[in-house]
């Protein structure tokens, strides 16, 4: 297992092009929040603004706007439940996060099935939480022609790969993305998250028992997200979004018991600024 230390970040995070404008940096689609998980949406899009997305637009249900528009006024809002909004705004995205608090309801299950089955290969898809749950029951995975990053806690992945959390070994755990999707990433999030592609298997070197507070993953979904749209497809680009997510939290953690969400969300700009001048 090949082990992702803050080498990578300054090779990822570079100066930006001082002709560039916010197209360059990525349109992103991010569908997540129903009723009762209206903080997922909002820690997953401010965590896409704050690293560094050009754009972003969040798909909820219009009870949560407000306080989208309120805490994320750089975010942009449309109703997931109109399917001409939501068509074109899969169309005109380059990275799509689905999942965070959109929770498991026929209209979850049609937002996920639309995006699986409306892009292409210039596109890239984010799975976690509901997503990972909806998917489980279905075979729309090998469907997709998108680049596909799922990231499953534990608990998920024993719902989706069918393997009891003592038996996700990383033998087993490849075996099982061959089978979902060979093309995919697989994060398995954990105490030193593993990312898995094609051979290769790579273990995040950072991160502390403080992380493990609600809406953890969702930050780490839409930091995915601004990353993928800034610097690419890649695997480097994961890896460091992974790894600045949990250097941020071993820095927090020092001082303060637990870390939360929104505190690693406030820090990633500085942390950006400070990687991207090695
Ligand atoms: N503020 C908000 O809006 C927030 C909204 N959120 C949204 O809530 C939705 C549900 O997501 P979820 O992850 O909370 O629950 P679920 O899919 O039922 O999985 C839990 C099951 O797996 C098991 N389990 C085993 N290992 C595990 C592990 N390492 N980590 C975690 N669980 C582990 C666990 O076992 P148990 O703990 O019960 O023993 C249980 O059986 C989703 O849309 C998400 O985005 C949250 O993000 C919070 C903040
Ligand atoms: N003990 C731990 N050590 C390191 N990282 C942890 C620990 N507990 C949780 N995390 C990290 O916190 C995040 C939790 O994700 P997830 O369970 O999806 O949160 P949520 O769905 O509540 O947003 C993951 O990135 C995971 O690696
Ligand atoms: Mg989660």
């Amino acid at each position: 297992m090949e082990k992702v230390n803050k080498v990578v970040l300054s090779q990822v995070i570079t100066p930006r092009d001082p002709q560039s404008y916010k197209g360059n940096y990525g349109k992103i689609l991010i569908i997540a929040g129903s009723t009762h998980f209206g903080g997922a949406a909002i820690l997953c899009s401010s965590a896409a603004v704050h690293s560094g997305a050009g754009l972003v637009t969040v798909a909820t249900t219009p009870e949560k706007f407000t306080a989208i528009n309120v805490k994320i006024p750089e975010a942009m809002t449309i109703d997931y439940h109109s399917k001409k909004d939501l068509q074109l705004a899969i169309q005109n995205s380059n990275v799509i996060a689905i999942g965070p608090g959109l929770g498991t309801s026929s209209v979850a299950k049609g937002l996920v099935k639309a995006v699986l089955t409306n892009t292409n290969a210039e596109q890239t898809i984010i799975l976690d939480a509901s997503a990972l749950t909806i998917i489980a029951e279905t075979d729309l995975l090998l469907q997709s022609e998108a680049n596909l990053v799922l990231t499953p806690h534990q608990g998920e992945w024993q719902r989706l790969s069918q393997l009891p959390i003592a038996q996700q070994t990383p033998e087993n755990s490849q075996a099982k993305l061959r089978e979902l999707n060979p093309k995919a990433i697989l994060i398995l999030k954990k105490h030193l998250s593993e990312i898995y592609y094609q051979d290769k298997i790579l273990q995040i070197q950072a991160g502390n028992p403080g992380m493990a507070t609600g809406g953890m993953g969702d930050t780490l979904t839409g930091i995915l997200a601004g990353f993928i749209g800034q610097f690419g497809f890649s695997i480097k680009t994961i890896s460091s979004a992974l790894l600045i997510h949990s250097l941020i939290a071993d820095d927090l953690n020092e001082k303060n018991y637990v870390v939360l969400p929104s505190k690693i969300i406030e820090k990633l700009p500085k942390y950006m600024a400070k990687f991207s001048q090695k």
